[in-house]
């Protein structure tokens, strides 16, 4: 047996990788050699010539059965060791092979789990599933998709359907984080962000915060993990988005702190008021559609274009300094925001309380309304169809403003068919620009006074004016002034690199 010891993973930069582990096995009756290499390929000849397996990028894990070794593996169909097939879909494909006698296959296993846990994968993950969450399908996607892939990579996972909203922010304010590796959401966008307000509400925030999240898309807009995966050019498929998981991959992620008095909001996709908002938020008149209730509700909204009174104060990224007037700073002190919660009687503040910077000092910028729409994003996409921001990025600290003040109402209809390409953003109706912080004055609908608008973040309500849509319905946050400030990098979330 050609056998050589374990190396360093430093090795793996070497051009010349030193095998593990080579030696003759059986693979479909015929005895070959199959080789181990420190660079983690799986590699043998075959009927068909040489092949090989990737042990980062195609292999899950390995069971023994009897006197033989399977290799489960996740394969592009037509490439790889699958043979039939269109290109880009990816399938579980086993590969068997049998070690000569018991000492080949012990040290066979050996060199197959030190390689793999060398590549410091999640071994036990949380997965909420939100059984309502876009087609309802969320639970058959985790069977069908998940769980497969996750016992093929022999990952322990605990499994919890969210039972009513904010079930999921009530439990990720409690679980035992040292149980687990990272958090999973088979669901939509709202789903992972209340994981993410339940991490930041803990008193353990800062470490808890650094948990990775993952997400598989089973939600109506599921706008994080398209823009996870288009990153790297997957389709955002639940089982790009497991591998993306198994693998152990992870990029970190700005998040948005959210302030009204004494209530704060954590935002890691978007906030939207005006048109986005009134389109996502009021279509849902019309759910029984299915997905059309957004095109129809659009048009509606485009032949009935609304304006709203309101006021956007703004510090611009390094670049975008030319955009508004200048300004001082309009929000709440900092003393003011400690005040309001430190009365006497009052409990004690736990969890993140927002970013420590003096938003006095920043160069603060305003422009006034009246608005059609005004939308902040902090990743590309806002859903699978909808690049929203095409510059904004994971973690530059900044959150794209998507501004549009006044515009002919046909130019609404070639503003939401250009959303699905991200040319909107160049044109002349719509200013483009990357913030670090915000203050967002909403004001009444400039066509019919006695009415507000909405705002919608992360596809939830978070405030809501009179006259509107369910406009009894309590929400987080009152119709009013909110600041948003930027904290880069807060959140982890696994994503292909
Ligand atoms: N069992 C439940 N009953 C009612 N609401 C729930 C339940 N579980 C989760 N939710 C709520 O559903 C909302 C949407 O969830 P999710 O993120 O999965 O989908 P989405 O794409 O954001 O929205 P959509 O519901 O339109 O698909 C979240 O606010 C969540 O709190």
């Amino acid at each position: 047996m050609d056998q050589l010891r374990p190396e360093s993973s430093s090795s793996s930069s070497q051009q010349h990788h030193p095998n593990l582990v080579s030696d003759r096995v059986r693979i479909n009756g015929a005895v070959t050699v199959l080789t181990l290499t420190a660079d983690g390929k799986l590699r043998w000849t075959g009927g068909e010539g040489q092949r090989d397996l990737t042990l980062e990028k195609e292999v899950l894990g390995f069971a023994i059965e009897g006197a033989k070794i399977r290799v489960k593996t996740v394969v592009e169909k037509g490439g790889g060791i699958c043979c039939v097939g269109s290109a880009g879909t990816l399938v579980r494909k086993d590969f068997v092979f049998e070690p000569l006698n018991r000492d080949a296959q012990v040290l066979w296993c050996r060199c197959l789990r030190d390689s793999l846990d060398s590549l410091g994968r999640p071994k036990r993950l949380f997965v909420f599933v939100n059984p309502f969450g876009g087609k309802n399908c969320a639970s058959k996607i985790f069977f069908d998709d998940v769980k497969p892939l996750l016992e093929d990579a022999g990952v322990q996972f605990t499994l919890q359907e969210t039972k009513y909203r904010l079930h999921a922010k009530d439990v990720a304010s409690h679980l035992d984080l040292s149980k687990y590796d990272g958090i999973v959401c088979v669901s939509g966008d709202g789903v992972l962000a209340e994981v993410v307000n339940g991490l930041l509400s803990r008193d353990d925030w800062s470490e808890a915060i650094k948990m990775p999240i993952g997400m598989v898309p089973a939600g109506t807009g599921n706008g994080m993990v398209k823009s996870a995966l288009d990153l790297v050019g997957e389709p955002c498929k639940a089982t790009n988005a497991v591998l993306a998981i198994i693998r152990g991959h992870k990029r970190t992620l700005d998040v948005a702190t959210m302030v009204q008095g004494g209530v704060k909001y954590f935002s890691v996709l978007m906030l939207a008021w005006g048109l986005v908002a009134d389109i996502d938020i009021e279509s849902e008149k019309y759910r029984w559609m299915g997905s059309a209730r957004l095109e129809f509700y659009a048009f509606q909204r485009i032949f009935n274009m609304r304006k709203y009174n309101g006021c956007i104060s703004f510090v611009p990224a390094p670049g975008f300094e030319a955009y508004g007037e200048p300004s001082s700073y309009s929000g709440e002190s900092p003393a003011e925001l400690n005040s309001s919660l430190e009365q006497p009687g009052k409990t004690r503040r736990c969890g993140y309380q927002g970013p420590d910077v003096d938003l006095t000092t920043l160069n603060w910028r305003t422009i006034n309304g009246p608005f059609v729409s005004v939308w902040l994003h902090n990743v590309p996409w806002g859903a699978e169809d909808t690049m929203a921001a095409p510059d904004a990025k994971f973690s530059d600290g900044y959150l794209d403003l998507i501004l549009i003040k006044d515009c002919p109402k046909l130019f609404l209809l070639s503003f939401l068919t250009q959303l699905s390409t991200g040319d909107h953003v160049t044109s002349e109706y719509v200013v483009y620009l990357k913030v670090k912080a915000f203050i967002l004055e909403p004001g009444s609908r400039v066509e019919e006074t006695t009415k507000g608008g909405i705002i919608d973040v992360d596809g939830e309500v978070l405030a809501r004016g009179n006259g509107t849509y369910k406009c009894d319905e309590k929400t987080l946050m009152a119709y009013d002034k909110l600041q948003i400030v930027v904290d880069q990098g807060l959140a982890t979330v696994y994503a292909p690199v």
